[in-house]
């Protein structure tokens, strides 16, 4: 057995109270053998943990890793235009290199804020798979479908496209990539797409993911069209299971809280992309206190414009107090579950739990800092004050992902290097 011991930190328990412990991991299956005192001297690894919160690593429930390439490209739309006027232009000229590149800069991103695992809508699934089994992180990826616009064989070509990637990729990576089936949302595609392969779906037994009532423009439609709000129409479609997960959330309405409370779907709110696309506030205190799954995701870097969950935690207990009008709601230790817990509970993944056989995913953050000082409380520190600069190690899977800042599994410069070339070739082919 070979293992690894953070020594000497202050480890987030899963009740989120604090301990002085040392925690050891067995690499060979990825999973906390104990927590306990004086663990480091007879462990194969150690990584330093003095003056530092060992807490689970973060999960991203809602993302585009790979629209980094597309940070700044536009700014300061609503999501409709901002969409149909910019982003999906650019989209339509990312070739596979230029996905698995922004993929490697989003993944360099996501380790060095301390995420150790994410769930991403996006295409050219092949290449970000290839991506995150060499970056080490863990993974629910789909493949995203659009039908409006397309004729009848491309769009169920895209269609079938994102049921055959979801069986294909479930399990890779030695388990750590998991899958789902991804319709974008439910008005970019069509009726008899749903019709005819959510069923598919269901019987591939894989998880299904998709944009809901992010905007009043694309609840206003369903509500014309079909007689019934968005997520009741996803309900009687079949897309409102315990296994299912919908980005944003922000325009439910009461019924459609308790929709989502009875079928145990997660809502992964995104709160920096909401304000920034000015799409609305989610009622995320409502929602928790309902019994609905809430967990966090930056969306793409293109609306965010980082993929910082700690930026995100922050953003959702502001933006949740300002919602409900109440300084009480979304309080520290809610955003700190939905950062942790709650996002994995929505995407499916196992436990981000620090106790003895729970996977060995976490992060170190260096608390002798001005802006932590003093730490009267570590659980306000991590949704209040903490920044993605202060992660010192990354670890998932017992495997170390980042050791005192250095990225282990990704050369960081070649990375941002390709990365500069492919967005500025990007962007000329974009606008020329
Ligand atoms: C078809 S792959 C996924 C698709 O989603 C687009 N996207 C990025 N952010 C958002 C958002 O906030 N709402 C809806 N769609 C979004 C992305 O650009 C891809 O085209
Ligand atoms: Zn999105």
């Amino acid at each position: 057995m070979t293992t690894l011991a953070i020594t000497d930190g202050q480890v987030l328990r899963p009740d989120l109270t604090v301990t002085a412990a040392d925690v050891l991991v067995d690499q060979d299956t990825g999973a906390i053998l104990e927590l306990g005192s004086d663990l480091g001297p007879d462990a194969d690894e150690t990584l330093d943990a003095a003056g530092s919160l060992v807490t689970p690593g973060f999960v991203n429930g809602h993302c585009h890793v790979a629209m980094t390439l597309l940070r700044g490209y536009a700014d300061d739309k609503p999501l409709d235009a901002w969409l149909q006027e910019d982003i999906w232009p650019a989209e339509g000229e990312l070739t596979p290199e230029d996905v698995r590149v922004g993929t490697e800069l989003g993944l360099l991103e996501l380790i060095k804020s301390g995420t150790t695992a994410f769930a991403d809508m996006y295409f050219h699934v092949p290449e970000i798979a290839a991506a995150v089994e060499e970056a080490g992180l863990r993974a629910r990826l789909g493949h995203g479908i659009v039908t409006i616009g397309k004729d009848g064989d491309v769009a169920r070509e895209d269609a079938r496209t994102s049921l055959e990637i979801a069986r294909e990729y479930d399990g890779a990576a030695a388990g750590r990539i998991s899958t789902a089936f991804m319709p974008h949302s439910l008005t970019t595609v069509g009726d008899e797409y749903l019709e005819e392969f959510v069923p598919e779906a269901r019987e591939a037994g894989v998880p299904i993911h998709y944009h809901a009532n992010e905007t009043t423009e694309e609840v206003a439609p369903i509500v014309d069209e079909h007689g019934q709000r968005p997520l009741a129409y996803a309900a009687e479609r079949g897309m409102l299971e315990p296994e299912d997960f919908i980005a944003h959330g922000v325009h439910v309405d009461d019924r459609e809280i308790e929709l989502l409370a009875e079928a145990d779907t997660g809502v992964i709110h995104c709160p920096a992309s909401n304000m920034k696309l000015a799409s609305g506030m989610a009622p995320v205190q409502r929602m928790r206190e309902a019994g609905v799954t809430v967990g966090l995701g930056t969306d793409g870097a293109a609306s965010n414009n980082d993929l910082s969950m700690l930026d995100e935690a922050r953003d959702a207990a502001m933006l949740g107090k300002l919602a409900a009008d109440d300084a009480s709601a979304v309080p520290a230790e809610a955003v700190v579950e939905m950062l942790t817990q709650g996002s994995a509970d929505a995407i499916g993944l196992e436990s981000t739990r620090l106790e003895e056989g729970a996977p060995a995913d976490f992060a170190v953050i260096d608390l002798e800092q001005p802006h932590l000082t003093p730490p009267h409380d570590l659980v306000s520190h991590l949704a209040y004050a903490a920044a993605a600069s202060d992660v010192r190690h990354t670890v998932c899977d017992g495997q170390v992902l980042m050791r005192d800042r250095e990225v282990l599994t990704l050369d960081e410069r070649a990375v941002r290097e390709r990365a500069l070339e492919a967005a500025e070739a990007l962007a000329a082919r974009a606008d020329g």
